[in-house]
């Protein structure tokens, strides 16, 4: 189900000065050296949009309502300045970790990747453990396995990372049911590593199931899977659990659509995953939305138009982009009408 928004403009508006851009990243991250991504300005400021290449157009979907709730619709009510941030840890050897780690003034929490296929376990621990070591006993480390272990395998992974005093797990398992064993598990076993839902929120049918099912401890939203900040306060406020917002290796702009998200959330008691900025090579602004002191902004971006030239991406990635944009679009404008009738 797509969500409610504000009246959609004209497919023009969208189209006629977006920007499509490419931007590299510093790591490989999630199989992604390049980031892609559109931008457009809305009356509210410049917005993005921007799923990841291989999601359909019902699941992008949601992204282009996010990316018009941002540009086009209700003001956010930020009730903070700034947001904490977590560093983002790709699954790099243990060597690198520190150099990674350096690009993240003053925050005391780093998420770690964890189950990336083609590694082991060892390979976790000893990253898992090299971020421990560069934040300290007062500092935090959680993991995320992107639902790559089985039930099994996350009890003997937390059980080998429990030296390094996990802050949570996120989404070990791909399923809720899963997730709700985990659960039991931990409990069972006289753990306590509390349990993260990030993939059974941003790409359920319904983001609230796993609430309902009483399946995880918190949860990580993301404003453009979720249909925009107004939608994800919706959740956030259902849900009735602690919740931590994150992105998606957004430009600074998708950025700033979370980082208000994050300030307009009645509570923020965990670091947030808004600090990717650090993740690219080039961004679209000259003031990119980057880790200081462990915050971010909270504030719109202004995209700089040299540094728009430079990333823009080649033609034939410019015109994949706005047909997606048009498929999507549709898609939308074809469930607005669905909910506007009887
Ligand atoms: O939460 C963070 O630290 C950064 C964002 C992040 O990890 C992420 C980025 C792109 C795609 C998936 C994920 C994820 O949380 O699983
Ligand atoms: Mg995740």
């Amino acid at each position: 189900m797509l969500p409610d928004g504000p009246a959609l403009p004209a497919l023009d508006d969208l189209l006629r000065d977006a920007h499509v851009v490419a931007l590299p990243l510093r790591n490989r991250f999630r199989g992604v050296e390049v980031r892609e991504a559109f931008l457009v300005e809305g009356p509210n400021g410049w917005t993005e949009f921007s799923p990841f290449l291989e999601y359909g157009a019902a699941e992008a979907s949601a992204w282009l309502a996010a990316t018009i709730d941002f540009g086009w619709g209700p003001e956010p009510r930020p009730l903070r300045e700034r947001v904490d941030v977590n560093a983002t840890l790709p699954a790099v050897a243990a060597g690198h970790v520190p150099e990674i780690l350096r690009r993240y003034p003053g925050c005391r929490t780093v998420k770690v990747k964890v189950a990336e296929p083609g590694q082991t376990l060892a390979d976790d621990v000893a990253r898992v453990a090299a971020a421990r070591a560069f934040v300290g006993a007062e500092g935090r480390v959680r993991v995320d396995a992107n639902m790559h272990w089985s039930v099994d395998e996350t009890l003997a992974a937390l059980r080998a990372l429990a030296p390094s005093d996990l802050e949570y797990v996120e989404q070990p398992v791909a399923t809720v049911p899963e997730l709700a064993e985990v659960r039991r598990r931990i409990a069972d076993e006289g753990l306590s590593t509390p349990v993260a839902a990030d993939e059974s929120v941003r790409k359920a049918a319904d983001p609230l199931a796993v609430a309902r099912a009483g399946a995880a401890d918190l949860l990580v939203v993301k404003a453009q899977p979720l249909g925009g900040i107004t939608p994800a306060l919706g959740i956030v406020r259902e849900a009735g659990l602690p919740v931590v917002v994150s992105s998606a290796i957004d430009t600074s702009v998708g950025l700033s659509m979370g980082a208000f998200l994050a300030a307009s959330v009645p509570e923020l008691p965990y670091a947030c995953g808004l600090g990717t900025a650090a993740m690219l090579t080039s961004d679209v602004t000259t003031e990119p939305l980057l880790p200081s002191e462990g915050t971010v902004d909270v504030r719109r971006i202004d995209v700089d138009v040299d540094l728009l030239r430079r990333t823009a991406a080649p033609a034939e990635r410019r015109a994949w982009w706005l047909d997606r944009v048009r498929a999507c679009y549709e898609q939308l404008a074809r469930s607005r009408a669905a909910t506007g009738e009887p």
